[in-house]
């Protein structure tokens, strides 16, 4: 068992702070807000990630919750940085939240060998930069005993818990030192002979991951690395599914026959209204700037970023096909949060979609499962109507946007929704509905062409 504390209580401190508990560590985690400090000390999770809570609850004989960092460093084997690294309007990550973190742990090392673990994704380089913050911060004598490596974390949103207790692979960038405490750290993880908590069991087909030891540099390229190329397989099946969408192919049966190619795989081809988030947007544009400051061009990436952008604009393309004028209009937003399962909002497609929609004159009436009380605060700059439910949204409405994969969606019944529509206009931009053809509306999906609507009761056809 290992003292750790994580700095930092967001998505990946939380995951990371309640995973290592799970694993049997003594866990602090520490933030600079004060009302999610609260929260946890109540034993409130403050964010939605599905089954955080249940281990939250379970492991909270290990887990301590503080803001402050004289008491939770000191005792510390292992100190997480998990700060935020939003994007500067430049593209480039603010490193202020890190360069605070570092600075406020730096000031209560305790002199013995200690680890400090940046998981917040950073630009190449930073691993560096936070060793020299804690050198000028602390005694000569003691340098040789504080380590800094890097760990990115591959996490994704509402996936968290298996995410992290299934891993694909474990980065460890760093001196050996360091990693040979990383190692005992995780060693319940590696060896997988941790008690998976009963709403997480291990899948059947999962072994134990890969464990990949790596300078500091190569771990921090690896995750800017990863998720760029994610980004770009997302944007390569949206620009293909506008093609297919021209020559009458449909992207469903496309990706279907790509995919099986074991070199490319099935998973992240799903065309729809892009990727949003709060990584892939920062991470691809952090790698372009990183490019420029050392002269090197990345167009690939460029292209990822332009042709998502994009998307968002085919999306509103197809809603003005059919309902041109939008002043005056009533249109219906399904989705808030930026994918299923989570309440993030940061870069979602739905904040676009209402944000445009207004500026063109359109009364706004969006929905989700569970993001709502966070758009409340996070998007009050917007002017919207908040709906109970998706059949209120729905209701009367000139058209309605599908923006979020929520399962509720899929599991609605269209024919009878677009019966309460005004008139039945349905963008999927994400092509939830499985029977299109039995919907008496008009659909547009992503990258299909669908045959005309059956005959629609209000007489809007395509
Ligand atoms: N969200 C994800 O799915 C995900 C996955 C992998 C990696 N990442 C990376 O992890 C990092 C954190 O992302 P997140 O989504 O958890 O961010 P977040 O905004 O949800 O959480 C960051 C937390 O850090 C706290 N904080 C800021 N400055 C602090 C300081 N000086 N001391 C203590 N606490 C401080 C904030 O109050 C906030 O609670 C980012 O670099 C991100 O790119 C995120
Ligand atoms: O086939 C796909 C898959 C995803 N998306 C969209 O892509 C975005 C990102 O989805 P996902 O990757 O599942 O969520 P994140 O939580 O943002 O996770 C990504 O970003 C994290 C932060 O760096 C990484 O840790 C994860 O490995 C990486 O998947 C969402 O808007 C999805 O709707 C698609 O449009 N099509």
């Amino acid at each position: 068992m290992l003292n750790v504390t994580v700095v930092g209580t967001g998505y990946v401190g939380l995951g990371t702070a309640i995973m290592l508990a799970q694993l049997g560590h003594q866990v602090t985690g520490l933030d600079v807000d004060a009302r999610k400090i609260d929260q946890l000390n109540l034993g409130h999770l403050p964010i939605y990630e599905p089954g955080l809570d249940v281990m939250l609850a379970e492991n909270a004989e290990r887990l301590t919750w503080t803001s402050d960092y004289t008491s939770a460093i000191p005792h510390a084997d292992v100190i997480f940085i998990c700060v935020g690294t939003p994007s500067l309007p430049d593209g480039r990550p603010n490193l202020g939240y890190v360069e605070s973190a570092a600075r406020h742990i730096a000031a209560n090392l305790n002199g013995k060998v200690q680890v400090i673990v940046n998981k917040s994704t950073v630009p190449i380089g930073t691993g560096d930069w936070v060793t020299r913050i804690i050198e000028d911060a602390t005694d000569p004598q003691h340098h040789n005993r504080y380590f800094v490596v890097s760990n990115p974390e591959f996490l994704r949103e509402g996936t968290a818990v298996s995410d992290s207790l299934y891993p694909d692979r474990i980065v460890l960038g760093g001196d050996s030192v360091a990693l040979q405490r990383m190692r005992d750290l995780y060693a319940p993880l590696i060896h997988q002979n941790f008690t998976a908590p009963g709403h997480s069991p291990r899948p059947a087909e999962y072994t134990v991951p890969a464990v990949v030891e790596t300078t500091l540099t190569s771990a921090e390229m690896i995750k800017y690395a990863a998720n760029a190329f994610l980004a770009l397989k997302i944007s390569y099946a949206n620009e293909i599914a506008g093609l297919c969408e021209r020559v009458g192919a449909n992207i469903d049966e496309v990706v279907s026959g790509v995919g099986f190619d074991g070199r490319i795989g099935h998973r992240f081809l799903a065309a729809g209204a892009g990727w949003g988030g709060s990584c892939f947007g920062k991470d691809t544009s952090a790698l372009i700037t990183t490019g420029q400051e050392y002269g090197y061009d990345m167009p690939i990436l460029q292209a990822a970023i332009d042709i998502n952008s994009r998307q968002r604009d085919i999306v509103l393309e197809k809603l003005r096909k059919h309902l041109r004028l939008l002043k005056g209009k009533r249109v219906a937003v399904l989705g808030m949060a930026f994918k299923p399962n989570t309440d993030d909002l940061r870069d979602a497609p739905a904040h676009d979609f209402i944000q445009r929609l207004t500026q063109l004159g359109a009364t706004v009436i969006a929905h989700d499962p569970v993001a709502m009380p966070r758009a409340r605060h996070e998007w009050a700059y917007l002017s919207y109507q908040e709906a109970p439910s998706a059949h209120a949204a729905v209701r009367q409405a000139d058209a309605v946007i599908i923006s979020t994969e929520w399962s509720e969606y899929r599991a609605l019944d269209w024919d009878a929704l677009a019966l309460s529509m005004r008139t039945p206009i349905i963008i999927d931009a994400r092509n939830v509905i499985s029977d299109p053809l039995t919907v008496h509306a008009t659909i547009e999906q992503i990258g299909k062409e669908l045959p005309k609507p059956l005959a629609v009761s209000l007489g809007v056809t395509a």
